[in-house]
């Protein structure tokens, strides 16, 4: 079997991926088609050809950003939303997915409101679950461009629905453009969360911001995503470095996202290597697999191809992924999956 061929049929686990970044060509078309039979019209003349950011595009962090206004203008009412759900949930199920949080930031839109969007998209969840293996999850997401006021209402609206659906609803977490906002604004709502017992992840290191960094660190959230300037070849400072490798927090690595965006200039220098090197916690992730056309095989492929890794490495790393899962009760379930395949492919792992 192909290294690529091992990476599709490998049992993966999924830590990171924005729902309206993760919609493909044909979700979107499927919207559209929707949302016109709906007779929602505005929204249906969205320029999806321009949603993709390969490899080469000259479009920057900061205009990807604006891409994502063409999902959001087709996940505007509850019913495009919950289709967009399922419809992504298949795709990662195809691609081999065991398990996946997956995050979405509550928008009120002329259609629904922040609750009926959360709700919209549990619906999806639900009715996937009904005919499908893969388990899933909801991290809510909070956008870093978002007043106090508008964060502290999702941190409630995420503490309600955890509290009547704690088998769905894991975590809350903060992306979002990276040069706008502060962390610090938003400690006190996210340990409101995390005191409720929801786990939380941040988006951390996307840009150079050393001050920043070591608060997120010093937060101690249970993951992050990206940590791309840390260490000093990569902006970071020694300091910083020296704090993740102590905290021993894990990574979810999107590695065609931070080159498509340029956060790192190719995928052989990409701080991958560096974590891995130094035994650091990582969970290979895709983030918006839609905008950056790829899939979570894919990722683990490139992870493979690039840095030399063998089967037996990448099936590894799947199976540490295991234990970063927010859903605790559900980790062995997963890790059985990994090692059955494993097994059956001649694999030896260490659990
Ligand atoms: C590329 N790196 C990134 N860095 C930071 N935030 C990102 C991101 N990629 C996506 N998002 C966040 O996810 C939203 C889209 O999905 P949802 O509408 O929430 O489902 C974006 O608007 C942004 O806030
Ligand atoms: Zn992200």
């Amino acid at each position: 079997m192909d290294i690529s061929t091992f990476c599709r049929e490998l049992p993966k686990i999924e830590l990171h991926a924005h729902l309206n970044g993760s919609l493909s060509m044909s979700t979107m078309m499927e919207l559209q088609r929707y949302l016109a039979d709906s007779g929602v019209r505005d929204e249906t003349n969205v320029f999806t050809d321009e949603f993709v950011l390969s490899a080469g595009d000259t479009r920057t962090m900061e205009d990807c950003f604006q891409v994502f206004g063409i999902a959001h203008a087709l996940t505007c009412t509850p019913g495009a939303l919950e289709i967009a759900t399922y419809l992504t949930l298949q795709e990662f199920e195809a691609d081999g997915c065991c398990y996946i949080e997956l995050r979405s930031t509550p928008r009120d839109t002329p259609h629904m409101t922040k609750q009926q969007y959360i709700t919209a998209i549990l619906q999806g969840i639900k009715k996937f679950s009904l005919q499908h293996t893969m388990e899933s999850r909801l991290i809510i997401s909070v956008n870093r461009n978002s007043n106090k006021e508008e964060a502290e209402e999702i941190a409630d609206l995420t503490i309600e629905f955890y509290q009547k659906q704690p088998e769905l609803v894991v975590g809350i977490e903060l992306s979002g453009n990276p040069t706008i906002g502060e962390f610090q604004m938003f400690v006190p709502t996210l340990t409101k969360a995390r005191q409720a017992g929801l786990k939380v992840t941040l988006h951390c290191g996307e840009i150079c911001n050393p001050k920043e960094i070591l608060e997120m660190i010093n937060y101690k959230p249970d993951r992050i995503g990206h940590a791309i300037c840390i260490h000093p070849k990569y902006g970071g400072t020694d300091e910083l470095w020296a704090a993740l490798c102590k905290s021993s927090i894990p990574v979810e690595v999107c590695l065609t996202s931070n080159v498509n965006t340029k956060s790192v200039p190719s995928y052989d220098s990409h701080h991958f290597k560096l974590l891995y090197d130094a035994n650091l916690p990582v969970a290979i992730s895709t983030d918006d697999k839609g905008v950056f056309a790829t899939s979570l095989s894919q990722e683990y492929t490139l992870c493979a191809e690039t840095f030399n890794l063998d089967k037996a490495q990448i099936a590894q790393l799947a199976l540490s992924t295991c234990k970063y899962v927010f859903d605790t009760s559900i980790r062995e379930k997963i890790q059985e999956n990994v090692i059955e395949f494993t097994n059956k492919n001649g694999i030896k792992l260490f659990v």
